[in-house]
Parts: C-alpha cells; sequence; structure tokens
C-alpha cells in the first residue's frame, strides 16, 4: 500500500492490485482479474482457475453457495494458492515492505475512509428522506425503513425515530440533525461492547483461537495481532491450524516471518487439533507471551466442522484447562445480516469471547455491527478496513458512530 490511502472505489472495486499481505511472496503480483502479463510466453499453470476452484482444498463446506458468494469477493485477491513461481523476479520482499510500512493516515481518517461506503449510502438515504421541512410521520416511517436497510438493526432503528419523534415532532429537521442523533445512537449502543482485547500475563502462553467461517479474514488478521503483539514487546507463536489449505498454512508462514513469531505448522491435510496440542505444549515450553492458533474457515451450520472445533478446544484445554484465554471470531461484514447468526452459533459451540469485524471498507453495510452489538453484547476487540497491517485497530465506539454517521 501507499502512504496515501487509494480511491475508495478504486480499492474497493479492485482497480489496482492491493497487495495482498498474508500471501506467500510468489503471489503477491496477483491481479484480481488475469491481468495481461505481456511479456509472458504461457507460464501461467493450467487452464486459469476459476475463483471458484480454488476453494476446494479447504474443508467441504467451501462448495455451498453461500460461501460461493463470500469468497468470490474475499478470496478473489488472495487465493492464488497454485500459481508457480513465474513472474518476473519482482522483489517480492521490497512489495512486501511497502504494504507494511508505508507510512498512513491517522487512524480516523483510515477508518472514516474505510467506512465511507456505508456512511454515504446512510446520508445519501437520509437527505433523500428530509425533503420536507417539518417532521412528521411518514418521513419518520420512510428513515426507519432507510436505518434497517442500513443493517442497523430494528431496535436502534426505532431508537433513532423514536428520539426524533420525541424532541423534533413538527419542527424544521435537517438531514445533519438527524445524522447527529444516529451517531448518538450508534455510540450509545456500540460504547458498552468497545473494550480492547487484553492479554492477562498471568497466562503464559495467553492462547488465542481464531475462529470464523471461510475467508472472514481470521488469517490476516492473526498476522495483523502478530504485529501488534511484537511491537509492544511481546513473543510471539502462530499456529498454523487451518490444516485443509496449504496456502492457508504458507500465508501465516509469511506472516510469522514478517512478524519474527514462529510458525507451528504440519503439512496440509494434518489432523488439526494435534496441531494446536503441540502448538500449545511447544508455546508452553519456549514461555511465549502469546499463542494464536488459526482455523479451517467453517460454515456454523456444518455440524461436522463444528464438532471439529469444539474437538480443538477440549485438546487444548488437556494442556491448559483454561484455555483458550480469548476466543476471537471474524466476521466479514460483507455478508451482512448473516453475521447474526455467526455470532449465534459459533457462540454457542466454540464459546466466543470476542468479536473482529474485518472488511468494513469493502461494504456499504457496517451498520451490521451495530445490530450484533445490540443483540449479544460481546466485546468488540478490532475493526479491519483494510489489508494491510495498518488497518486493524482497536475499536471505539464514538470514532465509529462518527465515522458512520459521516460525522467528523
Ligand atoms: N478489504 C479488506 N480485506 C480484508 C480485510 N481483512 C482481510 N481481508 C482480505 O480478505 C481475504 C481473506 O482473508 P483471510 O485472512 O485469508 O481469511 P481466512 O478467514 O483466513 O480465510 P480461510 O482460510 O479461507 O478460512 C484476504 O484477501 C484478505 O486480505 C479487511 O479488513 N479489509
Amino acid at each position: 500500500m501507499t502512504d496515501k490511502k487509494p480511491g475508495f472505489f478504486k480499492r474497493l472495486f479492485g482497480g489496482e492490485a492491493p497487495v495482498p499481505p498474508p500471501a506467500p511472496p510468489e503471489t503477491l503480483p496477483v491481479e484480481p482479474v488475469p491481468a495481461p502479463q505481456p511479456v509472458e510466453p504461457t507460464p501461467i499453470p493450467p487452464p486459469a482457475p476459476e475463483p471458484e476452484e480454488v476453494p476446494l482444498p479447504g474443508p467441504p463446506e467451501t462448495t455451498p453457495d453461500y460461501v460461493e458468494e463470500i469468497e468470490a469477493a474475499a478470496h478473489r485477491v488472495a487465493e492464488p494458492e497454485p500459481e508457480p513461481v513465474l513472474l518476473v523476479p519482482v522483489e517480492p520482499a521490497a512489495v512486501v515492505e511497502v504494504a507494511v510500512e508505508a507510512p498512513r493516515q491517522g487512524w480516523f481518517a483510515r477508518l472514516a475512509s474505510g467506512l465511507k461506503r456505508s456512511s454515504d449510502q446512510l446520508s445519501g438515504s437520509i437527505t433523500s428522506v428530509f425533503t420536507k421541512r417539518k417532521l412528521d410521520g411518514a418521513t419518520l416511517d420512510e428513515l426507519e425503513d432507510v436505518l434497517i436497510q442500513a443493517d442497523l438493526g430494528i431496535e436502534t432503528a426505532t431508537a433513532i425515530t423514536e428520539t426524533l419523534r420525541r424532541d423534533r415532532f413538527d419542527k424544521d429537521v435537517s438531514g445533519e440533525d438527524v445524522r447527529a442523533v444516529l451517531a448518538a445512537e450508534v455510540e450509545k449502543v456500540l460504547g458498552p461492547v468497545a473494550r480492547p482485547l487484553v492479554i492477562d500475563p498471568s497466562h503464559k502462553p495467553f492462547i488465542i483461537l481464531m475462529i470464523g467461517v471461510n475467508g472472514s479474514g481470521k488469517t490476516t488478521t492473526i498476522g495483523k495481532l502478530a504485529q501488534k503483539f511484537a511491537q509492544e514487546g511481546k513473543s510471539v507463536m502462530l499456529a498454523a491450524g487451518d490444516t485443509f489449505r496449504a496456502a492457508a498454512i504458507e500465508q501465516l508462514q509469511v506472516w510469522g516471518q514478517r512478524t519474527n513469531a514462529p510458525v507451528v505448522s504440519r503439512p496440509a491435510g494434518a489432523d488439526a487439533s494435534g496441531l494446536a496440542f503441540d502448538a500449545v505444549t511447544q508455546a508452553r515450553a519456549e514461555g511465549r507471551d502469546v499463542l494464536i492458533i488459526d482455523t479451517a474457515g467453517r460454515l456454523q451450520n456444518r455440524d461436522e466442522l463444528m464438532n471439529e472445533l469444539e474437538k480443538i478446544i477440549r485438546v487444548i484445554k488437556k494442556v491448559d484447562p483454561s484455555a483458550p484465554h480469548a476466543t476471537l471470531l471474524t466476521l466479514d461484514a460483507t455478508t451482512g445480516q448473516n453475521a447474526l447468526r455467526q455470532v449465534e452459533i459459533f457462540g454457542k459451540r466454540a464459546g466466543v469471547t470476542g468479536l473482529v469485524m474485518t472488511k468494513l471498507d469493502g461494504t456499504a453495510r457496517g451498520g451490521i455491527l451495530v445490530a450484533i452489538a445490540r443483540k449479544f453484547g460481546l466485546p468488540v476487540h478490532f475493526i479491519g478496513v483494510g489489508e494491510s497491517v495498518g488497518d486493524l485497530e482497536a475499536f471505539t465506539a464514538s470514532d465509529f458512530a462518527k465515522a458512520i454517521a459521516g460525522r467528523d
């Protein structure tokens, strides 16, 4: 990435090839759509692998339509696993450095730019509703629909319209007035869930299990967290528990190299719970501060895969009965309402302790975080607004509220 955020729509629609940070070096130059490589004879492997084919090595649930939908978006950039090392020696290391080291805008600017699509949609709709001078019942109904469509949830939508009804009925109301009420209500809902992830030093290692559906951003988030912890002087170990996909293992190894964190891995196809057991044992023997365990993506409605996740947790507990100390669910904001189901089922099966919402930059549905917060009250530790290491930050309610309401 560069020091200047690329235009939002450009990033959103892949007008440039965002450097997929977690991808192994040789995959970095992959274009979302095969970019014409003028001079390459025909080094590109077999019949250009369709994005749908790529997930096949993953867990069985990667085939349902739902996952295809999600992954068509999520993995368009990052799934080029069978790519041979064919591209010109592009100095992948240099590219990686740019992605990680480039000076960044302030976080609020990035957050606001990431949430721009959500806030633009909301602001645009609000403005178009508030064409009359006096606030009346019909306008309030229209506003309620707009807020529900923005995935904020019925309760929040109602709370906002009720506040306006109470305070401003039959009075002049501008879009800006409404945005102020919106920001206040969103902050009220999110305030209690904006809680940092605290690494309790009495656990050595503090074990973090990262779970979520396919492509929701687990591995990328692990890399970003490893970087943060390393910067705080913590000694981090990673476990490549997504044993279904060789590319996921490599992706984590790249993050390990970048962040100087050893990665415990086994060849693709190995038993994930066995790997988790080994990783916990090893991290403990080495006195690591933090162990982050990746897992294969799985749909919440695949019972056998959820059983497997439960098994991983049981096995970890054999080494440390208090672990995992944090079970973080990554949620892809672009999945909208389905994220509510994911929180519910993963919560029941794996005991989610906190949430990380990713890809808020790729959607107009950022409001879903508000609906989730209101329904589950689970801590939201981090949000992601891009693929680079600096695009994940601790979650703060007021910033999010301001950004989504388009206020500064
Ligand atoms: N735009 C954007 N992309 C993101 C963000 N977080 C992750 N990604 C991208 O989403 C894609 C999927 O991320 P991964 O980390 O591979 O997801 P995963 O959950 O590990 O995927 P599986 O291994 O298939 O379960 C990658 O292209 C990431 O770069 C974010 O906050 N914003």
